[in-house]
């Protein structure tokens, strides 16, 4: 999917929800549990009951991969349901060595190595440009650069300042996003920003004006959704803000998809509200 085709999408949809599939088998309603593949019937009615309201999908790979070779089938499967409008993120925070970072790369991207074709993957830069371009050479498909993350560890490196080596009191997570954007232009690259940071938003709105930002932590990590939209929205929306947890298990009961609908619903009409105010 392309930057104007994003664009168009969330103005359409007068929506930038992200539903992110963290799909715990261990928290599913009980009642899916004698389901054939429990996570993709749960993962279906989910997306049937939001898909009016989110522009992406974020499948957390984490959940996936550690129910082995069954959980690789669920997300081929969810992957494939997530209907054509929707931008896909394969959340699996990648990066190694250039020949390590292509096979990931491959993974997520190429439908003839692993079956699966996402529009993106969460790509961590600490490993160097090396580390991300194999990433860069699929046209068409994006990395999004962690940033400044959402959790308290954030503080451990992203907010160190650079040593006196470089003359540079600028904090890592501000010489990611300038040195990341020499690698790929706003139509390839974008950031995660926590929805916990927004004391920094407006900064790295300055340094990526035009980036689309995958924002995570609005409902249960408790950041404000006023806040990152009204430092973080552009002209193109720029902006993916994820919530996962919130919508998922709304419910643990038999309406579960419907109370997720409410909540999805509740955002997006949230959205729809800050998109007016920069219309
Ligand atoms: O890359 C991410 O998506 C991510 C980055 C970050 O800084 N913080 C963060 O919470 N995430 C992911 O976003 C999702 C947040 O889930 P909830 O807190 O349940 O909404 C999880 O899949 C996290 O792995």
């Amino acid at each position: 999917m392309t930057y104007s085709e994003l664009s168009d999408q969330i103005f359409q949809k007068q929506s930038y929800l992200c539903v992110g599939l963290d799909t715990d088998p261990r928290k599913l309603p009980p009642h899916l549990l004698t389901e054939k593949d429990p996570v993709f019937a749960f993962n279906k009615a989910i997306i049937d009951a939001t898909a009016d309201f989110a522009v992406a999908y974020k499948p957390n790979i984490a959940f996936y991969e550690a129910q082995g070779p069954r959980g690789w089938e669920s997300l081929q499967k969810t992957l494939d349901y997530i209907p054509a409008s929707c931008f896909t993120i394969a959340d699996a925070k990648r990066g190694d060595i250039g020949n390590t970072s292509d096979l990931y790369a491959r993974t997520f991207f190429d439908p003839t190595a692993a079956g699966l074709d996402f529009d993106s993957v969460t790509v961590a830069p600490y490993m160097g440009h090396d580390s991300v371009t194999p990433f860069l050479a699929y046209k068409g498909k994006w990395v999004i650069l962690l940033a400044l993350t959402s959790n308290a560890g954030s503080t451990d490196f992203q907010y160190q300042t650079l040593s006196s080596r470089t003359a540079s009191q600028k904090p890592l997570f501000e010489k990611v996003i300038e040195t990341a954007q020499g690698w790929a232009g706003p139509d390839q690259l974008m950031f995660v920003v926590g929805a916990t940071q927004t004391s920094e938003l407006e900064r790295i709105r300055q340094l990526a004006p035009d980036n689309f930002l995958l924002v995570p932590g609005v409902g249960a990590q408790g950041g404000s959704l006023a806040d990152v939209s009204r430092l973080g929205l552009t002209k193109a929306g720029g902006l993916l803000v994820n919530a996962s947890r919130s919508i998922l298990y709304a419910s643990n009961g038999p309406d579960f998809a419907d109370r997720a609908r409410d909540e999805a619903q509740r955002l997006q009409l949230e959205m729809a509200g800050y998109l007016t105010q920069i219309q």
